[in-house]
């Protein structure tokens, strides 16, 4: 499906992209951070098939599947938040420096990119990741011309599967709900999609917490991105 197939022919009036796992494969540094900061903790390293299953939902809630052991953590006595916010302290501290290490733009993100700047389709990037982290990866990786606004998972009160972050972009951009396209690899943007009434197109290669996208519902779901063109 391309991305003149979903609008009718049309090129989509505001495209909002999310991060990890899309565009960009950052599991490598993120995954570094964590078994860092694991270790400073005196804690097994968790390694980079546990990481690449625990990205999407944040910062904080990757560091809580990181201290549990496992994705679906459970909430914590006080003892345990002392050390949550100890782990938080020290992942950010560590991320800062891995950020942009060993990530790499994904396949066909270039070409996606570039066409959509071509038709003068703004857009912007809706990430989970904390805001600061953000600006510094897209400079490294080369990918800092292409967006308008850059909207992290603590710009706003709230992140993905919400759709406050994606309706708040889409209007910063101009976009109305059934003009916008949201691209992502996991629940947490599909979800936020169709909440905000805005089409979403789902990449197969990415996170998805280790479960496929088929299953999720997106109005496309494509291998690479040079396929929406
Ligand atoms: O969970 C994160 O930190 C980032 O996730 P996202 O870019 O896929 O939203
Ligand atoms: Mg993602």
């Amino acid at each position: 499906m391309t991305l003149k197939g979903l609008f009718n022919t049309h090129w989509p009036a505001a495209a909002l992209f999310d991060l990890d796992g899309t565009l960009v494969d950052s599991a490598l540094d993120l995954a570094a951070a964590v078994d860092q900061t694991l270790e400073r903790l005196d804690r097994p390293p968790a390694g980079i098939d546990q990481v690449h299953q625990w990205v999407g939902h944040g910062a904080a809630i990757l560091i809580r599947r990181a201290l549990a052991g496992k994705a679906d953590w459970q909430p914590a006595n006080a003892a345990d938040e002392a050390l949550f916010e100890e782990a938080m302290t020290l992942f950010f501290q560590h991320y800062e420096i891995a950020n942009g290490q060993h990530a790499k733009v994904y396949s066909g993100v270039l070409e996606c990119l570039n066409r959509l700047q071509q038709m003068n389709c703004p857009m912007a990037i809706v990430t989970n990741k904390p805001e600061q982290f953000v600006a510094p990866l897209l400079k490294q990786l080369k990918l800092d011309g292409y967006f308008q606004l850059i909207i992290g998972g603590d710009t706003l009160a709230s992140k993905k599967p919400n759709p406050e972050p994606l309706l708040y972009a889409m209007e910063k951009l101009n976009g109305r709900p059934a003009t916008t396209v949201m691209v992502g690899d996991s629940a947490a943007d599909v979800q936020a999609a169709k909440a905000a009434g805005i089409s979403c197109v789902a990449v197969t290669y990415g996170y998805n917490f280790g479960n496929p996208v088929q299953a999720l519902g997106a109005n496309a779901v494509v291998d690479s991105l040079s396929e929406l063109l």
